[in-house]
């Protein structure tokens, strides 16, 4: 489990986490809804260790931030960080020289899955399949833990659908998934948990299922609730 516990944040004077706590389980899909520039990234982020906490406590599996827990975790960012001349297979070379936790068959079936061409350069693919290759890098990581940023953000309805279909497959089941996203409806049948942040704070947390068989609320429902009132 991912668990963060009173989290704050500062960039410089301005104060960005206000207090964050939640946690994110193994096995489930948990959802970091918030307007832009609300935290979600920075969350991401701290969980990950590429930004200190300026306060609180954040732990994986019970144990404080280290290169252990590190490995853990996977962290796909919004835009594609691969070098745009390289073709999809020397991508998946160098990951596979780089990193000890790479699973090519894994690579090879989302290549399949999302019918991609290995022979592609980065730079000649579309803005869905760049996103679609982005996904495709993160998930082929043997890692418990995968972190989001935006997975959908600024691609096509069929795009969108293929993507989401990743998370309804094997190739996420027992693992723990964080996504964040500020585009909610399509995706929130894939959805267990939902974490509404609104200026750095968790305003509303819930889980998906529960919330819709109690209330008989959808997630835009919950959000228009919290962010209209
Ligand atoms: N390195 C930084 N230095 C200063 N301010 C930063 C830095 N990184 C992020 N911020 C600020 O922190 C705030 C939260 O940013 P963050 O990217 O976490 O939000 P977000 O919810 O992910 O937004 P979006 O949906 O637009 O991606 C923003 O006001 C942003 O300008």
């Amino acid at each position: 489990m991912i668990e963060l516990t009173d989290v704050y944040k500062r960039f410089g004077r301005k104060s960005i986490l206000n207090g964050v706590t939640f946690q994110a389980k193994k096995s489930e899909i948990t959802c970091l809804i918030g307007i832009n520039g609300s935290g979600k990234t920075t969350i991401l982020q701290s969980i990950m260790n590429l930004t200190p906490i300026s306060k609180g406590k954040i732990t994986i599996d019970g144990d404080l931030l280290n290169k252990y827990t590190y490995e853990k975790l996977t962290y796909i960012p919004d835009t594609i960080t691969l070098l745009p001349r390289m073709k999809i297979k020397e991508a998946f070379m160098f990951m596979n020289d780089f990193y000890l936790n790479w699973n090519q068959k894994r690579a090879d079936e989302m290549l399949k899955f999302f019918k991609l061409d290995r022979e592609d350069r980065i730079m000649n693919l579309s803005k869905g399949n760049k996103a679609k290759v982005n996904m495709l890098m993160g998930l082929a990581m043997d890692t418990d833990y995968i972190l989001m940023d935006e997975p959908f953000s600024g691609i096509d309805i069929f795009s969108r659908e293929q993507i989401a279909d990743v998370f309804t497959s094997h190739l996420v089941e027992d693992r723990g998934v964080i996504i964040t996203t500020h585009e909610i409806s399509d995706i929130e049948h894939l959805i267990d948990k939902a974490i509404l942040i609104d200026d750095g704070v968790v305003v509303k947390e819930f889980n998906t299922e529960q919330m819709r068989e109690d209330e008989g609320k959808s997630v835009v429902d919950v959000m228009r609730e919290v962010y209209h009132s």
